[in-house]
């Protein structure tokens, strides 16, 4: 390699990373896999090191991944974050033995095996044993402060356990990952399948896009979890563990959730053989574990042993390579969503990877089948490293035919005809027609979903029909459909055909919730669309909404509405088409129930807390929002009622500081009943 070559590659690959790191912590979007992604850092590690005079300047390989968003306050920890070397060469683990050995000079170093689990970095602050922050790894230095959200998962107690011959410490932080199980995962996709929405490749993306949502009431319908396994800053120092054995005991003893197993080892053969234990294990903990962490177990030695910018040196992570198989490409179709993406898909010859078939894998986008080159016919890599959705991570370029010519994307809409077009800064390509046929489709079957309008007997496949029939070009179409023509959809059809008829006429006063929700407006999920119908009380008053209407008093936005959100639902009605959905939904006559604005708990705000006798919390919850009142995690001094049940916690104390009423569930149903 000549110089010239070096630092352009060394150039090259700072900016792929960065894109990557990007891609991966901020957005929880990565495009290409963890294997790949730790390729590409690893050949610039090496180039920066064999040619220093071009690795000056801020290079990726000596930072931490930043995961720190808009929309968050930032919050400095007190003791830094870090990130871990790994490796996935058996080798430069046993490197990593000797190299303490010889440093810290002693044989019969002992060692702590732990799974490396495939969440989120959180570092959980307690103070004189109560919870009182959680914040993302951000840059190491400060991360996010999503205490708010943090606070929806239910396995996270709220207050340390005190056991005898476990200290307290004043001030712990304390870290671990917050992860979402498979089983969670896949139910969240089928929701957004049905929605048709982008599902989230595996796991770890949706807990990272999760944890960061700015309304937590979205965050409490998705059960994220968490699990515990190290320290930041203690005090006082006494506090401190001698060994992390003895940590993961205390963690335990807090009563916080920590890693089902861990495993002592000496020598290099024996962490060996407990990586490859843990390997065979993996399967069955609750979590994705993507590799092992061996850290050195006594603490004052680690302490010697120190850190470098980025990580401790008293730590490694093996990381499992993924399994990966290797067939041909036999087409490449491409699919078009709600909104109008292309979405290219590989369809592939079945074959068995990581215990199922697979026959067909996400190639991403337009640019990145470029950049892979990946051609119909070719040999290719599928890979389901976590990732539980498979992709095609590259080719063999190897088995390339010779009459292999490369994949030319399509210039126009598969389903309409419609030139395509990339916006500037996205890497999309969309079908810009809105009378797209699949476009309509999808949005219909969003505005007709069980999450939305919910019209019994309109599922998917009925919509497809009433599209391809021509019969439904909008949204409001469904209002107009004929009976005479629906029964000429078969023979027999007369029952099916009224109770159709009568569920879409019924839908027509569905909760004003419901319908602005169905229209797909782009961030706003279904607690925006309740803030939103409690604030506007009709659609047509939201369609024409100006700025200043979002805005309350001073620069506080409405409820979970925050200012990006406001924006793109100001944005979305300027667009004349999706004004004219509205305006004709009012034409053909549906009349949105609002909620009863004279009722007792209108414009109250309420926060639950501990277990009813009777109502469970979303029960609660749906006679409050029925009522007109509206639901938040936290205590404020905006809070009208908290609603106490049995062990209710913290928030029962702060209401108490803040004199905010304190009902039972007795009380909450005489108000309810306007007595
Ligand atoms: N696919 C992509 O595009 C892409 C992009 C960027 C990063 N990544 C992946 O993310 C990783 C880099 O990010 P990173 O800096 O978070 O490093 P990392 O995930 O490799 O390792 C550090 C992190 O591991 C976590 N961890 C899990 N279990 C642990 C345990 N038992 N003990 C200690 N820590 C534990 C901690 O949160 C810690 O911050 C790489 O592995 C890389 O593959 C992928
Ligand atoms: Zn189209």
């Amino acid at each position: 390699m000549t110089p010239v070559e070096a630092q352009s590659r060394i150039a090259e690959l700072r900016a792929q990373v960065a894109r990557h790191d990007e891609l991966y912590h901020r957005r929880a979007q990565p495009q290409i896999g963890d294997f790949e992604y730790d390729a590409l850092k690893r050949e610039l590690a090496e180039l920066e090191a064999a040619w220093p005079q071009f690795a000056r300047g801020a290079s990726p390989t000596e930072q931490v991944g930043d995961d720190r968003t808009e929309g968050f306050q930032v919050y400095r920890h007190r003791e830094r974050m870090m990130s871990l070397d790994n490796t996935y060469s058996e080798t430069e683990l046993r490197e990593f033995h000797d190299r303490l050995v010889r440093e810290l000079e002693r044989d019969g170093l002992k060692f702590v095996i732990e799974p490396k689990i495939d969440g989120l970095a959180v570092s959980i602050t307690y103070e004189k044993g109560k919870l009182v922050r959680a914040v993302t790894r951000g840059n190491g230095i400060e991360g996010d402060d999503i205490t708010t959200n943090a606070l929806t998962i239910k396995s996270l107690p709220r207050e340390l356990k005190r056991a005898d011959g476990v200290p307290l410490p004043a001030v712990i932080e304390i870290r671990g990952e917050v992860f979402l199980t498979t089983e969670e995962f896949l139910r969240i996709n089928r929701q957004r399948e049905e929605a048709g929405e982008p599902l989230y490749a595996n796991p770890r993306n949706l807990a990272a896009g999760t944890i960061k949502q700015l309304d937590p009431r979205e965050v409490a319908q998705r059960k994220l979890e968490v699990v515990l396994y190290g320290r930041g800053y203690v005090e006082p120092a006494s506090a401190l563990p001698e060994t992390q054995a003895q940590f993961h005991g205390w963690v335990k003893a807090w009563g916080l959730p920590t890693v089902e197993r861990f495993w002592t080892a000496t020598g290099a053969d024996e962490i060996w053989a407990a990586v490859q234990e843990l390997d065979a294990l993996r399967d069955t903990f609750a979590y994705a574990t993507d590799g092992a962490v061996v850290k050195l177990d006594a603490v004052p030695l680690q302490r010697r042993a120190g850190s470098t910018s980025k990580s401790p040196r008293w730590a490694m992570a093996y990381k499992f390579a993924p399994d990966r198989a290797e067939t041909q490409l036999r087409a490449i179709t491409v699919q078009v969503g709600r909104t109008g993406v292309l979405t290219p898909v590989a369809e592939l010859d079945p074959v068995q990877l990581a215990g199922t078939t697979v026959s067909r894998a996400t190639l991403h986008n337009r640019d990145e089948i470029a950049r892979k080159d990946i051609r119909v016919g070719d040999f290719v890599y599928v890979e389901k490293a976590g990732e539980i959705i498979p992709a095609v991570i590259g080719v063999n370029p190897a088995r390339r035919a010779p009459e292999c010519v490369p994949y030319v994307f399509p210039e126009k809409c598969p389903e309409c005809g419609t030139a395509v077009v990339q916006l500037e800064g996205e890497v999309a390509v969309r079908c810009p027609n809105f009378s797209c046929p699949v476009q309509v489709r999808r949005r219909v079957q969003h505005f007709a979903s069980k999450a939305c309008v919910d019209i019994e007997g309109m599922g998917e496949a009925m919509v497809d029909v009433l599209v391809e029939k021509g019969w439904v070009h909008s949204v409001p179409d469904i209002y107009q459909l004929k009976r005479e023509n629906l029964l000429t959809l078969g023979k027999s059809v007369e029952k099916s055909t009224d109770k159709l008829l009568e569920a879409i006429e019924a839908s027509k006063r569905a909760e004003l919730w419901r319908f602005i929700h169905g229209l797909g407006i782009p961030h706003a999920g279904a607690a925006a669309a309740k803030d939103l119908a409690r604030t506007f009380g009709g659609l047509e008053r939201l369609a024409s909404a100006r700025y200043e209407d979002f805005i309350r008093e001073k620069a506080s936005v409405i409820g979970g509405i925050g200012e990006t959100m406001a924006l793109a639902i100001l944005a979305y009605f300027a667009e004349p088409r999706n004004r004219a959905v509205v305006d004709e939904l009012v034409r053909v006559g549906v009349q949105p129930v609002v909620p009863n604005s004279g009722s007792a708990l209108a414009g109250k705000t309420f926060v639950l807390t501990g277990t009813l006798p009777t109502l469970t919390r979303d029960e609660a919850t749906a006679q409050i929002e029925a009522a007109g009142g509206k639901v938040s995690s936290g205590v404020s001094k905006k809070t009208s009622y908290v609603l106490a049940g049995e062990e209710a916690g913290s928030k029962l104390e702060k209401a108490r500081a803040l004199a905010v009423p304190v009902i039972d569930e007795a009380e909450f149903l005489r108000l309810l009943s306007g007595g």
